[in-house]
């Protein structure tokens, strides 16, 4: 695992880039990111790079623990995060909340 790298489905780039998307929530095989780092961020699909983030925490969470408040930070309400997690990661309950800082884009 490269953890100088991290992607997102295509489709969170906008929010991730108008800052409306602060916190990624992932699962063990990504929880080694390394607070105070600064990742390159491409597209999953396409690999396209389109911004670096700075790594500030990352914090276990259950799935059964997700509040109102990780919703916000995903710009989303808290049934759809639930939603895009399940499909994710079916059946995961140990996950890692990973927030970070746009440091700059393209
Ligand atoms: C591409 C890849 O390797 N994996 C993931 C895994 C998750 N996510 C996003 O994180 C939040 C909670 O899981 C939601 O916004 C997800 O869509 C993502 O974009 N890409």
């Amino acid at each position: 695992m490269d953890w100088s790298k991290m992607t997102f489905f295509e489709r969170f780039e906008a929010d991730i880039l108008s800052g409306k998307k602060t916190i990624t929530i992932r699962d063990e095989a990504e929880k080694g990111y390394v607070p105070g780092s600064v990742v390159q961020v491409s597209t999953y699909e396409d690999d396209r790079w389109f911004c670096e983030l700075k790594i500030l925490s990352v914090t276990p969470i259950k799935f059964s623990e997700l509040t109102e408040f990780h919703a916000e930070q995903e710009n989303m309400t808290l049934p759809q995060l639930k939603d895009v997690i399940q499909e994710i990661y079916p059946g995961i309950e140990s996950l890692y909340v990973i927030q970070y800082q746009l440091v700059s884009d393209h």
